[in-house]
């Protein structure tokens, strides 16, 4: 029983060796799928329709040195953002490193992983990745111990002295950044709303979307949903460099002051943002008839 408890503490400190170094090295991950996403390799890759491209070929196209690129894909492939396929044998391998480095054997296709990865995808997630991965959203995490032990504001607003929405009103290089990240979340929420619970927007003829960012959730909705009349209401500095739509009207004002009159509103965010209490911060002055969140 003994001998048993001994060799089961041995296993899970071996364990815990091999775990540890996930958070040594936990910011690579990010740090290589934005580098993926900067370089153009998922839209590369894409525009290739569906062919593979060989190492050589890719590092051409790209203007960097196929062994550089070559130790980037073999991290990317391992983690199945891109398929590396070794022509001649018809074979593919993820994690194949028998060939040699700037070898025209090597080839790379994409997989459903690095198209959401592809900055112009229906589906893609390339904006939330170039935010989040950004020196301005990553540098307050790091002060996170401080926050905890002093209760502190919220880590944004100690590291830069101001919120999240002031320093996008201020910096419009991050609200845009904030607004096209936004952008590719609207656009998956409310694709599937649409065919999950389409009867929620029945008999609904004009509906404010509150925080609706550049107006994409709108724009999403209106396809399915012609009928509706939208009105897309966010900060000042956000609407007005929301693209026209038809259907929809921008709005620009403080929900904490008051929102437009409409038959129904929502309210949709990433729920790590931090978008305060509704309820506890804002009077709205709008009817409503319905109103769904989160
Ligand atoms: C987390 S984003 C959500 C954007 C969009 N609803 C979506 O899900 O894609 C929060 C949005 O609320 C807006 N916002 C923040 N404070 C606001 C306020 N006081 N009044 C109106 N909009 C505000 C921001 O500019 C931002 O566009």
């Amino acid at each position: 029983m003994e001998e048993e408890k001994i060799k089961k503490e041995a296993e899970e400190e071996a364990q815990a060796q091999v775990d540890i170094w996930k958070y040594v090295f936990g910011f690579t991950e990010m740090a290589v799928v934005k580098c993926a996403i900067e370089l153009g390799i998922p839209d590369f890759l894409e525009s290739q329709d569906g062919q593979a491209m060989t190492l050589d070929g890719l590092s051409a196209a790209l203007g960097c040195s196929p062994s550089s690129l070559y130790r980037i894909m073999r991290f990317l492939t391992n983690r199945g953002i891109f398929r590396q396929v070794n022509q001649g044998h018809g074979c593919s391998s993820q994690n194949s490193t028998s060939n040699a480095i700037g070898s025209s054997s090597i080839t790379y296709v994409q997989t459903p992983l690095s198209r959401l990865l592809a900055r112009n995808g229906e589906k893609s997630m390339a904006a939330i990745v170039l935010l989040e991965s950004s020196p301005v959203m990553l540098s307050p995490w790091l002060g996170l111990g401080r926050r905890v032990l002093a209760n502190s504001p919220p880590p944004f607003d100690t590291y830069h002295g101001q919120d999240l929405w002031s320093y996008a009103q201020n910096n419009p290089a991050h609200s845009k950044l904030i607004n096209d990240a936004m952008a590719c979340d609207a656009r998956v929420a409310v694709s599937a709303m649409i065919n999950g619970c389409p009867q929620v927007f029945e008999g609904i003829s004009s509906l404010v979307d509150v925080g609706g960012g550049d107006g994409t959730a709108l724009r999403t909705l209106l396809k399915a949903c012609p009928c509706i009349r939208g009105i897309n209401f966010d900060l000042p500095h956000v609407v007005s460099f929301a693209p026209h739509s038809d259907g929809v009207e921008h709005v620009g004002g403080d929900m904490f002051h008051s929102v437009p009159n409409a038959d129904a509103a929502f309210i949709m965010g990433l729920t790590s943002y931090p978008f305060y209490s509704m309820s506890s911060g804002c009077c709205m002055t709008g009817e409503m008839t319905s109103v769904s969140a989160y």
